[in-house]
């Protein structure tokens, strides 16, 4: 027997149900649950779950993350690209955390979204008056549900809890309300009660119940036992932390089980590790199991947003948003990627609105490399490519990022050829304090000097205001990409700055390294202007 088929079967005894899956790894959207739930009477095919929608809770779980706090304005353009996006329903915040927090969520109710637009309450009745005063469409309810947080936590019963859930579930669907009702800490609490709980609360008026994973514990067949239960009671949502890795499974198996609505946040951020990120469990129901839930396409914008917004950065290996998700740079992936595109991609990127990149570092190899240089209109001959390739990687090797400028500077030393700067920063001088930020510069251009100032909301961006002034319209190209990375601790680091720059159809990346941030940004730049200009060489220089 293939060891593969070995190991499923052993997973599937542990978990307590009969293997029925396939160990063809390549998706198959016909394909039942796989070997997780075999043919447990509960569960359905995740192929048939054309039902699931998202509930976004990145305006108030994904805030609670260590040191997250959103502006109102922030708030609504993420809460409009939600929308955008298709999510169903959004947790734009908890009315009872203060004014700010009330104004934030009137103004995402203002916007007149297709969404859902609720906020969270605690099991109190004020809570629920703060959100009618904010105009939601509805609310999501937590009462605690384990023992732990019955006793411990609130030090009440479990015959009060369920008597103050109807009340509360009364109250809201009598002002007209949605109402999802959270069991707090469910997954770690008793499933009998946790079914007396969610029954209770939809014979009051509930529209849905929830089972939050809140700290992250629950195991895929856990999952399966409690919404297989909760399914009997009424429509369920899944919520899930990823404090063991198993958030996005375990939203599945929710799914799986018959929950038609998944809660998560955008880039999965959230409390400890997370909440489940919507886009994985997007792309999972749609790549894996041919089922359109969100438009994904709006995806990377989104996660962007959020990453900007919050101050989270995401993860460069991150499933579908990170920097590397579709990124290339070993010459075996690279040379595959270039004779197929989905060589080593599961989707394209398009899907998620995104592009594919194929970079050079220490594993790049001939193809890559060839490829790369015949971006920028550079041929070099059977001759030569080695020695680049080599040089490519020996750049690597030193722990470099190898840029698009760095290539045409090795290919330009290894063909002999002297590079013909048109624009070169010569000097460089900036200002900011408590006034607006100042910079001149001195800069060659096509052999004479040039000077020029300016102001800007910074000292990078005064510069740039110089340099565009002293290039007048050729300096129409845009910054689309620029990142600082300190390559040495401490006040006295050396940065490095990396941009990327387009004008019409051409692109280049350059980095730059110096002890002032300031300096390495504006050489980057020029340097970054120099070669997209020489691709025209009719462009006219002001003064020209
Ligand atoms: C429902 C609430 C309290 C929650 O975010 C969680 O339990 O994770």
């Amino acid at each position: 027997m293939p060891i593969t088929r070995r190991i499923e079967e052993v997973a599937a005894r542990r978990l307590g149900v009969k293997f029925v899956g396939s160990s063809d790894p390549t998706p198959d959207t016909d394909a039942s649950n796989s070997f997780l739930f075999g043919d447990h009477p509960a569960t359905r095919s995740l192929a048939e779950a054309t039902d699931v929608e998202f509930l976004d809770t990145t305006l108030r779980d994904g805030e609670q993350a260590p040191g997250v706090s959103l502006t109102p304005a922030e708030k609504a353009r993420i809460a409009k690209r939600l929308d955008d996006a298709d999510v169903s329903v959004i947790e734009a915040g908890s009315a009872c955390t203060g004014p700010g927090e009330r104004e934030t969520i009137r103004r995402v109710t203002s916007l007149d979204l297709d969404a859902t637009v609720v906020s969270f309450c605690r099991g109190v009745r004020n809570d629920i008056d703060l959100a009618l005063d904010c105009g939601v469409d509805g609310v999501d309810i937590v009462v605690p549900a384990s023992d732990r947080h019955i006793e411990t936590k609130v030090g009440t019963t479990h015959e009060q809890v369920v008597r103050d859930t109807v009340e509360l579930v009364e109250y809201a669907a009598d002002h007209g309300l949605w109402v999802e009702v959270l069991g707090e800490d469910g997954s770690r609490a008793d499933l009998e009660f946790l079914v007396e709980l969610m029954s209770a609360a939809m014979d009051a008026g509930a529209d849905r119940v929830c089972v939050p994973d809140t700290v992250g514990h629950a195991t895929p067949d856990r999952m399966l036992e409690i919404y297989a239960a909760l399914n009997e009671v009424g429509p369920t949502s899944t919520h899930t932390h990823d404090d063991l890795g198993l958030a996005v499974t375990n939203a599945l198996v929710g799914v799986a089980a018959g929950a038609d609505l998944v809660h998560g946040t955008v880039n999965g951020i959230g409390e400890r590790a997370g909440n489940v990120a919507i886009e994985e469990v997007a792309i999972a129901l749609d790549h894996g199991y041919g089922v359109g839930t969100l438009r994904t396409e709006e995806l990377y914008g989104l996660a962007e947003l959020v990453a900007n917004s919050t101050g989270v950065p995401i993860a460069p290996n991150k499933a579908v948003v990170g920097e590397n998700a579709f990124t290339h740079e070993s010459g075996i992936h690279t040379d595959g990627t270039l004779k197929d595109d989905s060589m080593y991609e599961p989707y394209p990127p398009e899907r998620v609105g995104r592009e594919r990149r194929l970079v050079l570092g220490k594993h790049a190899g001939r193809a890559g490399v060839e490829a790369a240089l015949t971006e920028h209109d550079v041929g070099v001959g059977e001759d030569e490519l080695p020695e680049i390739v080599s040089r490519v990687k020996e750049l690597g090797d030193r722990g470099k990022r190898v840029t698009d400028a760095d290539l045409l500077a090795i290919a330009e030393e290894v063909r002999g050829q002297e590079r013909e700067r048109r624009v070169e920063l010569l000097d460089l001088t900036a200002a900011s304090g408590s006034g607006t930020p100042t910079a001149s510069v001195r800069l060659r251009v096509k052999g004479e000097e040039r000077t020029a100032a300016g102001t800007g909301s910074g000292p990078v961006d005064a510069a740039l205001t110089a340099v565009r002034g002293a290039l007048g319209s050729a300096a129409d190209a845009q910054l689309e990409e620029y990142h600082v990375d300190a390559i040495t601790g401490g006040t006295d680091a050396v940065v490095t700055v990396e941009v990327t720059m387009s004008r019409g159809d051409r692109t280049v990346n350059v980095a730059a390294s110096d002890a002032d941030i300031t300096t390495a940004s504006v050489r980057a730049m020029v340097d970054a202007l120099d070669r997209l200009l020489a691709y025209d060489e009719d462009t006219v220089l002001a003064d020209d």
